[in-house]
């Protein structure tokens, strides 16, 4: 992967992330962490070399074909991307709405997952008046909710304290016990010492896996 005509900012990777497994991504600031969960969201297109998501090739799936692939994806972005015109509520029952689903179906599974992590007194609010930890927390709840087969998470705890960060891995490794690939993006050692998973490190724009 390289930006335009930059270096080349990831080379020679070989890996997969299999179903139902967990890992972390980590690596120093600027190793490629990010570009390497938006190689697997299809938000980038590699400069050379093969990626398959889902057992499908992403160089000859059409354009029309990303959204399904989408579904069944739910990352959390390290700046949270948040709609600010909808409540803390709307923004995580979003995915849901998308497929569809009924109000009525949902509304409890989306309250009981925002009390979950902490944000049971926020539903209503805006997220321009949420705290960067608040912000996080919802993101991280508008990941989950649609259940995805794949979850990618870039420093979702990057802005919460150690305790409600000990909170929020329990969480991922529930989703992950319940059927779901997690892959998380972190520098926290101490968050990463907190579980034994599998590690995959990237330096200088390769990747170690430890197993
Ligand atoms: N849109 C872009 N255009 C040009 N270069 C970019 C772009 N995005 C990232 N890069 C470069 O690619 C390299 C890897 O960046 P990336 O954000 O993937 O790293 P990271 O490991 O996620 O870093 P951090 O931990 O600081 O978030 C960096 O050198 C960065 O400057």
């Amino acid at each position: 992967m390289r930006y335009g005509l930059g270096p080349e900012v990831l080379r020679d990777l070989t890996f997969s992330v299999e179903p139902n497994s967990f890992q972390f991504l980590t690596g120093p600031s600027g190793a490629g962490k990010t570009s390497l969960l938006r190689l697997l969201y299809l938000a980038l297109k590699p400069t050379r070399g093969l990626i398959s998501v889902f057992g499908r090739d992403v160089a000859t799936m059409p354009r029309s074909a990303l959204p399904d692939v989408r579904r069944r994806i739910g990352i959390v972005f390290q700046d949270f991307r948040l709609l600010d015109h909808m409540t803390t509520y709307e923004n995580v029952a979003l995915p849901l709405r998308v497929m569809g689903r009924e109000e009525a179906s949902y509304r409890a599974e989306v309250v009981e997952l925002l009390r979950w992590v902490g944000l049971g007194e926020r539903i209503d609010a805006y997220p321009p008046v949420l705290s960067g930890g608040e912000k996080q927390r919802a993101a991280i709840a508008r990941a989950l909710i649609g259940r995805p087969e794949l979850l990618l998470a870039d420093e979702p705890t990057g802005n919460v304290d150690p305790q409600l960060a000990r909170r929020l891995l329990r969480l991922f490794v529930e989703l992950h016990r319940s059927g779901t690939a997690v892959v998380i993006a972190t520098h926290d050692i101490g968050l990463m010492d907190l579980y034994d998973a599998r590690r995959l490190v990237l330096s200088e724009g390769r990747l170690y896996l430890y197993d």
